[in-house]
């Protein structure tokens, strides 16, 4: 007969994009520092980097300084939130049967960047959250239910990754196309409560079945 467990639905939720507004503050800073040089609006943004775009459009040296931007030190500490986005994954882990994780690249060309990620979690979830920190290029290793992050391709060592992977809106993947995958398009309207009680519905079929 089959026997209930009690599983919990690990999630991952990505940093840059969907807990702090990397591009915002990239496009801030370049326009602070640069207010005669022409810049590329959110709106028009294509592409998951940035420098790229900026490579492409107005050349390397442009994109360049773009890259310098991100590097500096400072920047990862000072990213704003994602509107809602620090009260939303709060509330996710408080869900019952729910247990959510923090899952980033970091950029190893930056000396800060490890450093700073831990810091803005403590800073914006609390010292308790560091510890559900995964700092990791390759986000196929790690093995949970459901991975939200605005990098539309996400691939790696495992072919085969356990989690789905749920597209989070962001300006550069607004137009991408993301075949079967879902999306989430932000933390304000609340979707984010259907989206994971559709996969804890499953969780609770599967260990059912099991
Ligand atoms: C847009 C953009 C991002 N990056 C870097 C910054 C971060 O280290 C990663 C993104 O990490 P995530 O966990 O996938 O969110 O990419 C960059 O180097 N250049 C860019 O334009
Ligand atoms: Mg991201």
């Amino acid at each position: 007969m089959a026997q209930w467990r009690k599983e919990t639905l690990r999630v991952l939720v990505d940093m840059d994009m969907v807990l702090c507004d990397f591009e915002h503050h990239l496009l801030a800073e370049f326009r602070s520092k640069y207010p005669n040089l022409p810049y590329i609006p959110l709106s028009k943004r294509r592409g998951f980097y940035a420098k790229d775009q900026y490579d492409k459009t107005f050349g390397s040296n442009s994109g360049d300084k773009i890259m310098k931007i991100y590097r500096d030190a400072g920047f990862f500490t000072n990213l704003p939130e994602i509107p809602n986005a620090v009260k939303a994954v709060k509330e996710m882990n408080d869900m019952n049967l729910v247990d959510v994780y923090i899952c980033s690249s970091p950029m190893f060309s930056c000396n800060t960047c490890l450093t700073e990620k831990a810091n803005w979690i403590e800073n914006y979830l609390g010292h308790r959250w560091v510890e559900k920190l995964i700092l990791i290029k390759d986000k196929t290793l790690i093995n949970a239910d459901v991975l939200i992050d605005d990098r539309p391709e996400i691939t790696g060592a495992n072919k085969a990754p356990h989690w789905e992977h749920v597209v989070f809106t962001a300006c550069h993947n607004s137009f991408s196309e993301i075949g079967q995958k879902r999306r989430l398009s932000g933390w304000t309207d609340g979707s984010w409560r259907e989206l994971i009680s559709t996969f804890l519905k499953q969780l609770q079929i599967n260990n059912v079945e099991s």
